[in-house]
């Protein structure tokens, strides 16, 4: 059974051939490495400078557990830290919030998005799963965060927790997204499965034609002519403004 996560976390469940959704957002410090993770997972390539500033939100049709899912990830631009949260909370079916293992500053600010994220998913609909990930993981000689902190810190907000590099092996950074999306399944049938058993305590029918949670959203997957362009600044001696753009085909992968 296929089961769209897009909009609110419903748990929309729509005829086998419409893929599902997993809406994405990535979370954290200025630096800490979201847009290389974001890239990385895309095209499977490490470009190592990008405007900070860009934020924007890129589409990729994967294959999760031998069932399709249209995955969308949001490489967000925060300058500083979880504020005007509004624009991905409702819109989130997971979150990635990223620190660099480098820098103890990016672990702090990423204690704030968790808290900000958990005050927010917690409660009567599918929670929104947080995946905490500790980037940069090959400047190893220069951590500033060691890895059971951030196991405590998952441990305490019950979320998973990866250390990876986005310059690295591809096949790690991933997971990650695929981690996110198998859990945004195992909410939404932890949330089916409680729903139903509440509508059978109360002995009420489902009735299919009203059922919110059924009711199918239909995603045009965009098509090479509508499929947008977006830049992801790449330097390398020249400042960030000036960088010559790597210009990726918004909705396909690259490779
Ligand atoms: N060594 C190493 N450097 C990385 C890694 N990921 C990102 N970087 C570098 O860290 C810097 C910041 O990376 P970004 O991906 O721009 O980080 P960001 O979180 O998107 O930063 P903002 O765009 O400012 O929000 C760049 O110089 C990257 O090349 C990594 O895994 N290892």
């Amino acid at each position: 059974m296929s089961i769209m996560f897009g909009k609110a976390r419903t748990c929309n469940i729509v005829p086998e051939h419409e893929p599902a959704e997993c809406n994405i957002v990535v979370l954290g410090a200025m630096g800490s490495g979201k847009s290389a993770l974001t890239v990385k997972f895309l095209t499977k390539r490490f470009i190592s400078e990008y405007d900070p500033n860009l934020e924007d939100t890129y589409p990729s049709e994967e294959i999760v557990d031998q069932q399709p899912v249209l995955i969308k990830v949001m490489d967000t631009a925060d300058q500083d830290g979880p504020v005007n949260c509004d624009r991905y909370l409702a819109w989130a079916s997971a979150f990635l919030i990223v620190y660099s293992i480098d820098n103890r500053l990016s672990f702090e600010v990423c204690q704030q998005y968790v808290e900000a994220v958990t005050l927010y998913t917690k409660g009567p609909h599918p929670e929104a799963p947080i995946i905490l990930v500790g980037n940069k993981l090959d400047m190893e000689r220069y951590r500033q965060v060691n890895k059971a902190d951030g196991a405590t810190l998952a441990a305490r907000f019950r979320c998973l927790f990866f250390e990876v590099s986005a310059c690295l092996d591809f096949v790690s950074v991933q997971n990650v997204f695929y981690e996110a999306v198998r859990e945004v399944r195992r909410e939404a049938e932890r949330s089916l499965s409680l729903r139903s058993l509440y509508i059978s305590e109360d002995k009420a029918p489902i009735s299919l034609s009203s059922a919110s949670l059924l009711t199918p959203c239909y995603k045009e997957l965009p098509t090479p002519t509508t499929a947008k362009l977006v830049t992801v600044k790449s330097s390398r001696a020249q400042s960030k403004r000036r960088a010559p753009t790597l210009t990726l085909l918004k909705g396909f992968k690259i490779f």
